[in-house]
């Protein structure tokens, strides 16, 4: 398969894009990655979380390749957040691979935990991630029946702006694709057959009616990818990374200010030191 997707000629201020060489290398590292911590669990299979995304629908044909469908479940989970494309997507793929899957509407379990405070039921941030959390909830009931690990789809971007919901989406077994930077997961998708309309589709946690990630964080997935890489990740200095990327000083502070904040989502939950031993 070929790099030369129309989406993939990147005009990003940094091209990240993977080699043909590597994408072949990184779908069988990644699968192996997958392999290895079902055999390492003593697990039989995978649970995954369908939204009809990339990030998911990546992590869905990786697991295939490592796995075989039979040994894959796809759960599609709608809210009244969720558009009716991207839930017919998430069906679609599951189709496409030949795994099994169920849908599960999570709107009359969400209003569950919204009549039990209904004055947060209106805080989109509160209720979007009751739906988020809700999702990790069936995704381990599901996982713990069968015996099954869950899959995370979080990617590198996500990962270090802390663009994930705490013990929601990021709630998880093991994130095969997360230290992909989102172009490379675009990327990845296609070099594994992804169709285009999946590859290119806008980001959104669809935590609430027309959210995108873009939006919300203030900036471009492959503007948020390449400060990252040089600054965040790699050794570039503020300076330097302004100069080289030529974006405006405001987005390499937007990208640390996530990072830093987000500190704590990346880590065990604080403790004192213990006083006495
Ligand atoms: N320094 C610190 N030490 C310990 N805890 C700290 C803390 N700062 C905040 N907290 C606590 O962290 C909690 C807030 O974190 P959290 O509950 O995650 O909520 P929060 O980070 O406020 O919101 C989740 C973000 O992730 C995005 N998201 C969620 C899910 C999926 C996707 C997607 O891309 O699909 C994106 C969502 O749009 C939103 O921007 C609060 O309890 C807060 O008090
Ligand atoms: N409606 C849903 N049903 C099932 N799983 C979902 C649903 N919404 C979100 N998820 C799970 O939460 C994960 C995080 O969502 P996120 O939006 O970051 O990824 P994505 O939808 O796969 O890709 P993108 O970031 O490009 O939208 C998804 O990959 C999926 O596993
Ligand atoms: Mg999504």
């Amino acid at each position: 398969m070929s790099t030369e997707h129309p989406v993939l000629r990147s005009d990003a201020p940094l091209d990240l894009r993977l080699s043909d060489t590597e994408l072949d290398a990184t779908a069988d590292h990644l699968a192996t990655f997958i392999e290895g911590v079902i055999a390492d669990a003593g697990a039989e299979g995978a649970v995954i979380g369908l939204s009809g995304g990339i990030d998911s629908t990546t992590v869905a044909y990786l697991a295939v390749e490592a796995l075989g469908p039979d040994a894959v479940h796809g759960l599609v989970m709608p809210s009244v957040a969720n558009s009716e494309e991207n839930m017919s997507d998430a069906e679609w793929v599951a189709q496409e691979l030949g795994i099994e899957y169920d849908v599960v509407e999570i709107q009359p379990i969400a209003e569950t935990f919204f009549d039990a405070f209904p004055e947060a039921a209106d805080d989109r941030m509160a209720a979007g991630n009751v739906y988020v959390r809700t999702r990790a909830v069936l995704n381990y009931f599901v996982a713990n029946h069968e015996d099954k690990v869950v899959l995370g789809t979080g990617n590198r971007a996500e990962a270090m702006a802390g663009y994930y919901t705490k013990y929601g989406d990021q709630a998880v077994d093991c994130n095969p694709i997360g230290n992909l930077y989102k172009q490379q997961v675009r990327q990845l998708a296609a070099h594994l057959g992804a169709p285009e309309n999946l590859v290119t589709k806008t980001p959104s946690a669809e935590m609430w009616s027309g959210q995108t990630d873009e939006e919300e964080m203030g900036l471009g997935y492959d503007t948020l990818d390449a400060i990252l890489a040089l600054h965040v990740d790699g050794p570039l200095s503020k300076a330097a990374t302004v100069r080289t990327l030529d974006v405006d000083e405001s987005h390499v502070e937007r990208v640390v200010d996530l990072y830093e904040r987000s500190a704590h989502k990346r880590a065990m939950p604080p403790a004192p030191e213990p006083l006495h031993r």
